[in-house]
């Protein structure tokens, strides 16, 4: 398969109280984070935004380019009076994608699907690996799938986030789980991030393959036959979900339950599954059924959007905490890293 490194989403998220401090905050230096405000122009030499791609996309491995936004930063939030007015003011926030980590059954080659199956070590270290690269992004709300593998990389990828925010997964299940779950300190829910779990951002159902190995039904089936029934958009494996179904139920999630978070100036981050965020940056970058078929997700490498008027930015994988790359997407990228940088120094 030819493998061009075309792009790679990243997600920044926007945050109104964090343009509030800082906006009173005019003087900060920016330091030696360099504010790039200029479109399409790829830092690193890669196609940038908008460019032509073919070929395979490893989301894992591309770069992105730089344009002009603004990001949102909870960090200290001392002044969150005008939180709801700015809110409605702006557009713009930051969504991280981000596939888990290996799962024990990533590591066996055997379909996983919606088995639930956590993390083998080395998709432990994929989630924090992936954590300290947005380690300096704010993060106001996580999406997860309802299974244990994207749960477990949210919130190891959060351990290593530098503004200490603790994440508390929602249980609205019933009014009792809804009523015993809850926070009777505002300053403690401030110091919080809400992970809103649901099986819309499951994995594809994989049916009759779940559970064998790729290589052996490949070996069974032709290599044809098993590419068509991954990578496909419309032909199901046995008794599965073709990957138009998982869109149909995954993007409407998206777009009911996230996209209005986004709209609102909330920072997201979703942990989700291979196929689950292909139909989502299937949406978000408008791939018709045939592009979408070479777009391939790595593990543990989250991918960084900015939602600005209206319109998602791809962005690229962060490659650190202290990239100038990323900050420089965003005066308010930059302002939030640094305001955390002085915070936490
Ligand atoms: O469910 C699985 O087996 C994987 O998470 C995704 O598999 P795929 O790359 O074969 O679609």
């Amino acid at each position: 398969m030819a493998t061009e490194a075309c792009y790679q989403a990243i997600g920044i998220l926007q945050s109104h109280s964090f343009l509030n401090n800082f906006n009173h905050h005019q003087k900060l230096q920016i330091g030696s984070v360099k504010f790039v405000a200029r479109d399409c122009l790829s830092s690193n030499g890669l196609p940038s935004r908008g460019s032509k791609y073919s070929g395979q996309r490893n989301y894992g491995i591309v770069r992105s380019s730089a344009s002009q936004t603004s990001v949102v930063d909870p960090v200290s939030s001392p002044s969150r009076s005008n939180t709801g007015e700015s809110n409605k003011k702006s557009s713009e926030a930051a969504l991280i994608l981000i596939r888990h980590g290996e799962s024990l059954w990533n590591e066996k080659n055997l379909f996983t699907g919606c088995v639930d199956v956590p993390l083998s070590k080395k998709g432990i270290d994929e989630a924090i690996e992936a954590g300290k690269r947005i380690s300096s992004i704010p993060v106001d709300v996580i999406f997860t799938s309802a299974l244990i593998r994207a749960q477990m990389t949210a919130m190891l990828a959060m351990t290593q986030h530098r503004r200490k925010k603790v994440p508390i997964v929602m249980h609205n299940e019933s009014e009792q789980a809804r009523a015993w779950s809850q926070v009777f300190s505002e300053d403690t829910k401030k110091q919080s991030i809400p992970v809103v779990a649901s099986w819309q951002l499951n994995e594809r159902m994989y049916g009759e393959l779940q559970g064998l190995n790729k290589q052996e039904t490949a070996d069974r089936y032709g290599k044809e036959q098993v590419h068509e029934w991954r990578r496909s958009y419309d032909i199901p494996p046995p008794n599965g979900e073709s990957l138009e179904m998982c869109a149909e139920r995954a993007v409407a999630y998206f777009r009911d339950q996230i996209e209005p978070q986004l709209l609102s100036g909330k920072n997201v981050m979703i942990a989700a599954h291979g196929n689950s965020l292909r139909s989502i940056i299937m949406y978000l970058d408008k791939l018709t059924s045939q592009e979408v078929i070479s777009l391939e997700l790595s593990t543990g490498i989250p991918m960084l959007y900015i939602l600005k008027e209206g319109r998602f930015i791809r962005r690229g994988s962060p490659i650190g905490p202290s990239e100038a790359g990323v900050y420089a997407y965003t005066r308010n990228l930059a302002l939030y890293r640094q305001k955390l940088d002085e915070m936490f120094q």
